[in-house]
């Protein structure tokens, strides 16, 4: 089975306010972070849904605006199991530049049935982007 890390790209006017998007979506977060499987998460996606409506428009407007590109990843880590991925995320993430995903949310292995809305929201919840 793939197992699968991504990340994706885009620019922000201000990434300290993107940053701070990051305490509120905490919860999100420490969510996902567990490492935890998301296919047997129906009611906490839709939590986690909820919370990404609720972030105040303004803060959300200019990363919300971006193309449609740009809240997919542009980068993924594919690899089989124990072939290192882990490692591979880990020393990119390194990279001031670059913002990498906590959890991995095997959307392609697992998730697929749940959309490409499903991985925005992932994306885009999870603040999963690389500065450029
Ligand atoms: N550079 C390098 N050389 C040799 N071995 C390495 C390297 N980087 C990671 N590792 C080992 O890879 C194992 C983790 O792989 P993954 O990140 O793919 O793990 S997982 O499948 O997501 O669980 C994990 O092995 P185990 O410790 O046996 O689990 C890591 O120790």
């Amino acid at each position: 089975m793939p197992n699968l890390a991504y990340g994706s790209v885009t620019r922000h006017e201000s990434d300290a306010e993107v940053d701070n998007q990051g305490s509120s979506l905490g919860a999100s977060r420490d969510l996902l972070n567990n490492e935890n499987d998301l296919d047997s998460r129906g009611e906490e996606w839709d939590e986690i849904r909820g919370e990404a409506k609720a972030l105040d428009d303004n803060a959300m407007s200019g990363f919300l605006n971006e193309s449609e590109s740009k809240k997919l990843p542009q980068a993924i880590i594919i690899g089989v199991k124990k072939g290192g991925t882990r490692a591979l995320l880990e020393f990119l993430r390194l990279h001031p530049d670059i913002r990498a995903v906590g959890a991995e949310p095997h959307f392609f292995d697992r998730n697929y049935d749940k959309g490409l809305e499903w991985y925005r929201y992932i994306t885009l919840i999870l603040g999963i982007y690389f500065k450029l």
